[in-house]
């Protein structure tokens, strides 16, 4: 499909798991309703964002009802959902920081493993450890979609170019990141590096995030963006909670590409360390 509407639901997670799933199945409802055929969800969007409390929120697929209402959701409004992250739980005990996308049959076409932990101690910011509860995943997610190839990451692998390089060379056309910056390095760094992956690899961008939540451990830096293989910024929240959408149109992929050949001018012989 050439041209279609996709959607991000900026929902402020609190502490009731219940309640995140409740918010999450009207937001996609809203998403849809303003023409959405994409609907992506931000990280961890059914459990506060504190290492510690993984375990607790965590889902083994395909019981569990974060995924159950994932599946339903997009079976029901007919649309592709990009369950942004939940904690998952494997057959041996290890949890995962992990998307789960299905297609609008209801049908599970991918699920992603976040590949780069978050383990940082930004001095007067941020100090963050996933890898005290959560394991890493360890291969690259790109799904097949009535819409075109996706290509799926989470939150701190949008800081590998390398990843965002190979799935976009094996064709992804829409790279999407469920995401959860922070207050310090949100606004020195989300906007950028979403523009940065669309401009580097000409590919659409969507970065979800979870509204501010005041309250919150961690405080969501917000900001869900959706971005053009210009670097354009086709669409951006600010804090609060919200749906945003855009149009994606491939016209404009494809002239991007046309008009500054970057990919095909690479010298891949010339890069090796
Ligand atoms: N949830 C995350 O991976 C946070 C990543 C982040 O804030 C960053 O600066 O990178």
């Amino acid at each position: 499909m050439l041209v279609f509407n996709v959607g991000i639901c900026q929902l402020g997670v609190v502490a009731d798991k219940q309640s995140n799933i409740c918010k999450a199945r009207s937001m996609i409802a809203e998403a849809a309703d303003q023409g959405s055929r994409l609907v992506v969800l931000p990280e961890m969007f059914n459990c506060p964002y504190q290492s510690e409390l993984f375990s607790q929120y965590a889902e083994i697929y395909p019981e569990g009802p974060t995924i159950a209402m994932l599946a339903e959701c997009a079976e029901k409004h007919k649309v592709i959902v990009v369950g942004g992250s939940i904690p998952e739980r494997d057959e041996v005990g290890n949890i995962y920081n992990t998307c789960f996308i299905f297609n609008e049959q209801g049908k599970l076409i991918g699920r992603h493993r976040k590949v780069h932990l978050f383990d940082v101690d930004i001095k007067g910011g941020t100090v963050f450890q996933e890898s005290k509860t959560l394991v890493a995943g360890s291969s690259m997610t790109l799904v097949d979609t009535s819409l075109g190839k996706i290509g799926v990451a989470i939150c701190y692998d949008v800081r590998f170019p390398e990843l965002a390089r190979t799935m976009v060379l094996q064709g992804a056309e829409i790279l999407v990141y469920p995401g959860a910056f922070g207050p310090v390095t949100g606004p020195a760094h989300w906007e950028l590096l979403m523009r940065a992956r669309a401009v580097d690899n000409q590919v659409y961008v969507i970065g979800a995030a979870p509204a501010l939540n005041a309250a919150a451990e961690y405080k969501s830096y917000g900001h869900s963006i959706i971005v053009d293989p210009w670097a354009r910024v086709l669409a951006l929240a600010n804090e609060v909670e919200t749906v945003i959408t855009s149009k994606i149109d491939f016209r404009t992929l494809n002239r991007v590409r046309e008009e500054l050949p970057l990919l095909r001018h690479r010298k891949p012989e010339v890069y090796r360390v």
